[in-house]
């Protein structure tokens, strides 16, 4: 995952405008409120040079007072500005980041499958967490000050002029290495920062798979071996932490270095002007006044370069993520399934190939007549998962079509079509939530009624029922609290609950053990009833639950026909059921 910045960097930030625009008046306000600060700031000296030349030269103290005043008020509005500045920036910048999340989230979830295939959920992660982070900091902070602090630089190199043309021109001899320096450094430092995000995001993919897949690693004993190779991923990513440290250090150097450097000088060239007379203590002390003050705006470039780049980089993983092509979209003219379909599914020379490998489907013709449950059996890896992914669009044929009474999935608006064509698969995935939660993942709206019909069709009402707060039990991250078996129940009522005209089933049985299978089944032989069912049989019980089966085999369905009709004319049938019964017994 890891790449080199693009030169494009910058293009993203900008392309962060859109949503920028809307507190756009909140961000240029805490800009003036810090320039404006700023600007009391160096005003002090000003009055400094008066004082000194003034009143403590002179001995006359008669407009003492006003100046000191002065100084007091000019120091207590530059603090009441800053604090102004904070204020107004806090809430745009949270609200800019919230934006992007969502829009980001919801930008995954309108992503097909393909995309999630090829990446990592912890570059996602990282993407959505650290990464927004880094741009909020940059909205509140560095952007702001990046502006100002230039601005403040070229005002105090004004006044410095203005006061004295050698101090001026001393501060602007140490400024301006210091700027070249800081440049080119920048650009080491963006390529460790791209690589440090990254490592970021592979460790937090070696940290979410350890948790989710905790079970087996305790099982297998894994859990040392995963922490080394953690260990190792850890190191790698202190070790471009560190390189970053290294290049931050000589450039930190340069910034302490080169400001005192020019505060000596202009001690040594004030000094020397004061004895000879071409220079008063008041200037002196204004001027080093005003380049201690520069200090912070001069030293802060190469941090706030760094920060740019760093969100940079940031919002171009960000757009990298939102640029990722929606590839399944609703049609532009769409058609709708006639109301009085009865659910007749069709594949018609339905071919499919991963954009990564050979077609895995070469002309796949079946139909699944309306009420009708017909198995897919054939070898694994002969793409009957693939196949029943085709039908809701979890993927998009790439040739022939898919029909569902007579209209081609691909013209069906997704949400009718999803509607229409509830897919469960071989492994039941919950989401920490309640039970009733969880089932209407599958239809939204519907009742609690709604939901207990469909908990009774997959016969999961009684364990329901059973359980410590019924249907508002929280069922735990991927329901992990619950049995093999009732989590295929509360799958299963999650894919019946809206009603839909064609239901596509990876094998729900394949996971389970002998006894609880006698369960699902049982549930699955209730909620196959009446619908149209495409089901994938890994399981010869399976196979008995189907009207009729079809073969899959080198892409093509080789045959169709009752269970026993297969078994008596097909060779290929007899030796495919024959290992699914060694599989069976073996389980
Ligand atoms: N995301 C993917 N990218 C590339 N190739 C894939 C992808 N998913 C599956 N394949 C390949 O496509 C082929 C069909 O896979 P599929 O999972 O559809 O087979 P299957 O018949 O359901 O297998 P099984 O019975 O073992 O579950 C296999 O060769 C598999 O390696």
């Amino acid at each position: 995952m890891e790449s080199e910045p693009k030169r494009g960097g910058l293009a993203s930030i900008a392309r962060l405008g859109p949503y920028l625009r809307p507190v756009r008046g909140r961000v240029i306000g805490s800009a003036v409120a810090v320039l404006c600060s700023m600007i009391c700031g160096l005003t002090i000296p000003l009055v400094i040079q008066r004082i000194l030349d003034g009143p403590v030269a002179t001995g006359d103290t008669g407009g003492l007072v006003w100046l000191v005043a002065a100084v007091a008020a000019l120091g207590a509005t530059e603090a009441a500005l800053f604090f102004t500045r904070r204020r107004l920036i806090a809430g745009p910048s949270t609200r800019v980041e919230a934006n992007l999340r969502a829009d980001l989230y919801a930008h995954l979830h309108r992503l097909p499958i393909a995309f999630h295939d090829q990446w990592q959920s912890g570059q996602l992660l990282s993407r959505a967490v650290s990464d927004l982070s880094t741009i909020r900091r940059f909205i509140a902070f560095a952007g702001i000050f990046l502006v100002v602090n230039t601005l403040t630089m070229v005002i105090g190199l004004g006044v410095l002029f203005f006061l004295d043309p050698v101090l001026g021109a001393i501060t602007l001899a140490c400024a301006l290495p210091l700027i070249v320096i800081c440049t080119r450094f920048e650009s080491k430092y963006s390529v460790l920062s791209r690589r440090a995000q990254d490592q970021e995001g592979d460790l937090a993919t070696t940290v979410e798979e350890s948790a989710l897949g905790i079970r087996v690693l305790k099982a297998f004993g894994r859990g040392p071996e995963l922490a080394r190779r953690f260990a190792a991923q850890a190191r790698e990513l202190r070790g471009t932490e560190l390189a970053k440290v290294r290049v931050l250090a000589l450039l930190w150097g340069a910034i302490i270095m080169l400001p005192e450097l020019g505060i000596a000088a202009q001690l040594l060239v004030g000094s020397l002007g004061i004895a000879n007379g071409t220079m008063t203590v008041g200037t002196l002390v204004a001027g080093i006044t005003v380049a201690v003050f520069l200090r912070w705006p001069v030293d802060s470039i190469g941090w706030l370069l760094a920060e740019t780049n760093q969100t940079a980089t940031a919002a171009e993983r960000y757009w990298e993520v939102r640029d990722a092509e929606v590839t399944i979209t609703d049609p532009d003219s769409p058609k709708h399934l006639p109301a009085d379909g009865a659910g007749l599914l069709r594949f018609e020379d339905v071919r499919f190939a991963y954009p990564s490998g050979a077609e895995v489907l070469a002309g796949v013709d079946l139909e699944v007549r309306p009420g009708e449950t017909v198995a897919l059996v054939g070898p694994t890896g002969s793409g009957k998962t693939t196949l029943t992914a085709l039908v809701a669009r979890l993927a998009d044929v790439t040739g022939g079509r898919v029909t569902v009474d007579g209209v081609d999935v691909r013209d069906l608006p997704l949400a009718e079509l999803r509607t229409a064509v509830a897919t469960a698969f071989e492994e039941a995935v919950l989401f920490s939530a309640s039970v009733a939660e969880n089932v209407r993942l599958g239809a939204p709206e519907a009742s609690d009624d709604d939901v207990r019909t469909a908990l009774r069709i997959a016969q999961a009402e009684k364990f329901v029922d059973g359980l410590p707060w019924g249907l508002d039990t929280r069922i735990g991250e991927q329901g992990l609290s619950l049995s093999g078996g009732q989590r295929q129940r509360l799958a299963l009522a999650r894919a019946v609950v809206g009603r839909p005209k064609v239901l596509v089933l990876d094998d729900p049985l394949s996971a389970l053990d002998v006894q609880t299978e006698a369960e699902v089944e049982h549930a699955l032989r209730s909620v196959l009833s009446g619908v149209t069912a495409l089901v994938v049989a890994h399981r010869p019980s399976t196979v008995q639950l189907a009207d009729r089966v079809a073969l899959l085999e080198g892409g093509r369905i080789t045959a169709v026909g009752t269970h026993t009709e297969l078994l008596a004319a097909n060779p290929a049938y007899r030796a495919l059921l024959s290992t699914l019964d060694n599989e069976r017994t073996s389980v």
